[in-house]
């Protein structure tokens, strides 16, 4: 299957002057339509710098990115501005409080990304951001059945399209940030650690909706997180980051079961529900703590 995202031997570099490091080591990943794909690796691994790279938000030093066949990486000035506002990548974030302007109504935010991109209504009496959609040739009522269709996309109540973020439960609001972000027609959706911030419960079902869309909408995702167990069931495959670069993949089954690479296998014994009864053996643990201390990073 021809990949929706294709990174290939990408090399990011972050900081200034003598400051500057390589931060991603000639990185390889796809993700294609209709697939997820897990992300995993510890904190300053690269993974958030990686998501930026497929935004065009930060630049490579080598290596390609391309999203649906088309090179990303090189765009510049307005044709990197087209890309984005073109609303083919979209991003959702750990903290949906953070990322959601509190003074907007959900209804607001759910249509922002149409108000951004103009379409061909016929004009009519509005208000707010809707306002703005008029002028670019949205009526209100487009704009409402809009909101409506996301709204159900990811069963958010009706009722909630008036309140703010700050009336929403974290659940809540991180079904208004993938509404948000699917309104708008995506192709990839890049979630970084789109559940960490959930109880378990509500955990499984913004995950669930995860897997619903890629079903209904043919979405590739790729999903950053640091807990290999929550990619469980939802991930069809893992890419395990360390040190910005890639040290193993495979399927989600073979990643969970047969780990290759120390760091996954410290990873695995520390998801809960695939070892037995027994707590992980702490002498296995250490062993592979050390082995994982005794990699060096990477060569520059
Ligand atoms: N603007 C920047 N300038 C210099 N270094 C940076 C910059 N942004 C990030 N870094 C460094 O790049 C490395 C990778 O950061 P990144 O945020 O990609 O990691 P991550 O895997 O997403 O971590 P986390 O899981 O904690 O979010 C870190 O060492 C970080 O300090």
């Amino acid at each position: 299957m021809t990949a929706l995202l294709d990174v290939s031997g990408l090399h990011v570099a972050l900081g200034r002057g003598r400051a500057r490091t390589e931060i991603l080591h000639g990185v390889d990943l796809t993700v294609a339509p209709g697939e997820i794909v897990g992300l995993i690796g510890e904190t300053g691994s690269g993974k958030t710098t990686l998501a930026r790279a497929v935004l065009g938000l930060v630049q490579a030093r080598g290596g390609t990115v391309s999203v649906d066949g088309r090179e990303v990486g090189g765009l510049r000035g307005r044709a990197l501005r087209a890309f984005r506002r073109s609303g083919a990548v979209q991003y959702v974030f750990q903290d949906p409080l953070r990322s959601l302007d509190p003074d907007r109504t959900v209804f607001d935010t759910l249509v922002e990304g149409l108000v951004v991109r103009g379409g061909p209504g016929r004009g009519g009496p509005v208000r707010g951001a809707s306002e703005n959609a008029a002028r670019r040739g949205h009526t209100r009522a487009e704009l409402r059945d809009a909101a409506h269709r996301v709204a159900r996309l990811v069963s958010l109540p009706i009722e909630l399209l008036d309140k703010h973020p700050g009336e929403l439960s974290g659940g809540q609001r991180q079904r208004v940030a993938i509404a948000r972000a699917v309104a708008v027609d995506p192709r990839l959706l890049i979630c970084d650690e789109p559940v960490s911030a959930l109880d378990a419960s509500t955990r499984i079902t913004v995950l669930e909706l995860l897997t619903r869309l890629r079903e209904t909408r043919d979405l590739g995702v790729l999903l950053i997180t640091h807990d290999l167990g929550s990619l469980g069931g939802v991930a069809d495959r893992v890419v395990v980051l360390y040190h910005g670069q890639v040290v193993e993949t495979g399927t989600t089954e073979e990643i969970l079961l047969a780990p290759r690479h120390p760091y996954t296998r410290l990873l695995v014994t520390s998801v809960p529900s695939i070892r037995d009864e027994q707590p992980p053996d702490p002498e296995l643990r250490r062993a592979l703590r050390e082995e994982v201390r005794a990699l060096a990073a990477p060569s520059l």
